[in-house]
């Protein structure tokens, strides 16, 4: 598939369905609580039924694609960590013991791994290997990517997501894994929205003072070499994004392209979500904020997409996992769609003093 006729197929995304959030609303104002104190879970409740265009839909496969990739800028020395993490941490996800298997596994979840772009050779039954590079190049060199690479792995995105769909998946959960994207997700929400780097550069894995230092003139580097044109999303993923960050922007499109929900986790999640945003404006309407990150720079990227995090934990590990912790909130409004009684069938008196009929 061409880059234009991506940018063609995207466009495709639809609206979500008005009437479906206007049943969805009066339902809820039918039921037996003062109007609107359901709050978040209200608005969650009405938004999953314009996506889906049924009231409280049963979503029951959802699945957390997790995109793993490497990042040349790793060797700048701007993760705690080193980047074999990212092979180790993916063998560690395809046995079930990293913090997204685990919770996961407690909403129901399943955990999609896709190699689309490590800097090593894995093989598993469960993985899917779709790698277009073994890693970036150091973007403070020159461009991470071609431009075609960046088209691939956007497109890569969009055909697991919708092989997902054929296999039953009704909601997505975007999570990954990458030493040194927290610098990639940075440099690219600097390029897209023209904050400066120090307001959108955080400690990732857990840098010292000295070590943000580094990352944030790391970055500056970056933009300063490769000179990206804001307009132009895709030239911006090649020139200072990751493979995984495309990839999820395409599991995003394609999620909307299918109108299914998508549930976004951190920071890396957000960056992939604004580039897809840039892409195909409409996919907006298609994502659910799970949480906000503690990485710094994670709150003005939901403020720049127009979305307010469900929960807020202090959390700063990606992987999915504030994704899937959400999921228990999805499913409390769906519950409260099918379970909660009207003011009509419990006989109670609403705002008027009558018992409605
Ligand atoms: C053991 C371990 C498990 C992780 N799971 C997710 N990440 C997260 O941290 C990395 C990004 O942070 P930075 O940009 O500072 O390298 C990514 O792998 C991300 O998924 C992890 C990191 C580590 C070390
Ligand atoms: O918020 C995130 O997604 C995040 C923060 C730090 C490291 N990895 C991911």
């Amino acid at each position: 598939m061409t880059e234009q006729l991506l940018l063609q197929q995207i466009q495709e995304i639809q609206p979500l369905d008005q009437e479906s959030m206007n049943q969805a609303s009066a339902h809820l104002d039918q039921l037996t609580k003062p109007q609107g104190s359901l709050g978040k879970l209200e608005s969650l409740a009405i938004q999953l039924a314009g996506i889906t265009g049924t009231q409280a839909p049963l979503l029951e496969r959802r699945s957390v694609i997790v995109m793993a990739a490497d990042h040349g800028i790793a060797s700048e020395g701007v993760s705690a960590y080193p980047a074999e993490v990212t092979p180790q941490m993916l063998l560690n996800m395809l046995h079930g013991g990293a913090a997204v298997n685990v919770l996961a596994r407690q909403a129901s979840a399943h955990v999609v791994c896709v190699d689309i772009g490590v800097n090593a050779d894995i093989e598993h039954p469960r993985l899917h290997s779709r790698s277009i590079r073994k890693g970036t190049a150091n973007m403070a060199e020159g461009p991470a990517m071609s431009r075609d690479e960046a088209v691939r792995a956007i497109r890569t995105g969009m055909e697991i997501a919708a092989d997902e769909v054929r296999r039953g998946t009704s909601l997505f959960v975007t999570g990954e894994l990458g030493i040194g994207n927290t610098t990639a997700s940075a440099a690219l929400i600097s390029a897209l929205t023209g904050l400066p780097p120090a307001r959108v550069v955080g400690r990732g894995t857990g840098l010292d003072d000295a070590g943000v230092h580094r990352k944030t003139e790391a970055i500056r580097r970056s933009l300063e070499r490769n000179r990206c044109d804001a307009t132009d999303p895709v030239g911006v993923l090649a020139a200072v994004g990751g493979l995984e960050i495309g990839g999820l922007a395409g599991v995003i499109l394609g999620a909307a392209l299918h109108q299914c929900p998508v549930m976004l986790d951190g920071f890396i999640s957000a960056a992939a979500a604004l580039l897809a945003v840039r892409l195909a404006p409409a996919c907006a309407a298609y994502m659910i904020a799970s949480h906000q990150s503690d990485e710094k720079g994670h709150a003005a990227v939901l403020e720049q997409l127009g979305l307010q995090p469900m929960l807020q934990l202090d959390m700063r590990l990606g992987e999915g996992t504030g994704g899937v912790l959400a999921l228990h909130l999805v499913d409390a409004a769906n519950r409260i769609m099918r379970e909660m009684a009207t003011f009509a069938s419990a006989g109670v008196a609403g705002a008027s003093g009558e018992v409605p009929q």
